[in-house]
């Protein structure tokens, strides 16, 4: 079987990462996910004082950008990677309301898309690669072999969110992840480089109504038709 590349973008969890995984595990593609890159990146500022309340100082993450080092290893115990930060694993940290409350913000950037962007096709290059994000589909890879483009409601979508924090223990507001999912998804759509947008050769999945198993199922038989 010839190996492809597959970019799934969509809005803000929707269950992108989820599809993603499980798909890479199965074929045995390497996973990627893009999210995590641009939420070590806002970690980084805020844990160096390059955000000033929600003031971006761009000057110096430009400076500081190529410093900025992100690698994926797999955690033996969840069976899935985990995003390190210049050596330092930072999974957990990386997933907080207060990054999620800035990222968006950071991933406006130009000269952060462009360092990012290049790192991602680079881990590409070999394609059997599966990435999830907001611009793979129509930036780093507009090759794909397989495109999905992913939705559901926006109540849906922070309630599997708020779920999912639960079950973490974390502190979480349902009000608080639904209004920070909006506020991203406008972020998202809208900013210049890059923005959200269905690739036109992506396939549209809704999965308002979907479980999670009936979601695998679908991308499994959409993988099945372009790999053969
Ligand atoms: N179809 C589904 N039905 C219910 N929950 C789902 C579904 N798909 C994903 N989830 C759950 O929703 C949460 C967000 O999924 P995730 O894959 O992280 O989304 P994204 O990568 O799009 O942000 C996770 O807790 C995941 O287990
Ligand atoms: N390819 C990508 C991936 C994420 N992002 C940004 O990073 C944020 C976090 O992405 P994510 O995939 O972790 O978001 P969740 O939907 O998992 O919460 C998004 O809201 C975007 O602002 C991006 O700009 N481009």
């Amino acid at each position: 079987m010839k190996k492809i590349t597959i970019a799934i973008d969509g809005f803000s969890s929707c269950g992108k990462s989820t599809m993603a995984k499980d798909l890479a595990r199965e074929v045995g593609y390497i996973y990627i996910d893009s999210g995590a890159m641009y939420r070590a990146v806002t970690l980084y500022s805020i844990e160096n004082g390059i955000f000033d309340r929600d003031v971006i100082d761009t000057e110096r993450l430009k400076k500081e950008i190529k410093d900025i080092h992100i690698s994926f290893r797999l955690n033996k115990e969840t069976g899935r990677p985990d995003t390190y930060l210049n050596g330092v694993n930072v999974e957990n940290k990386i997933r907080s309301m207060e990054v999620s409350s800035k990222v968006s913000p950071i991933s406006t950037l130009d000269f952060v898309r462009e360092a990012m962007v290049a790192q991602q096709q680079t881990m590409g290059n070999e394609k059997g690669i599966v990435m999830d994000g907001r611009d793979i589909g129509t930036t780093v890879f507009p090759d794909a072999e397989l495109k999905i483009f992913v939705t559901a409601t926006p109540e849906i979508r922070a309630q599997r969110r708020y779920d999912e924090l639960k079950a973490k223990g974390q502190e979480a507001s349902f009000d608080e992840i639904l209004e920070n999912v909006k506020q991203r998804d406008y972020i998202d759509q809208n900013r210049e480089v890059s923005p959200l947008r269905k690739a036109e050769d992506a396939l549209l999945l809704d999965n308002t109504d979907l479980s999670i198993e009936e979601q695998k199922k679908w991308l499994f038989e959409q993988f099945n038709k372009v790999s053969k």
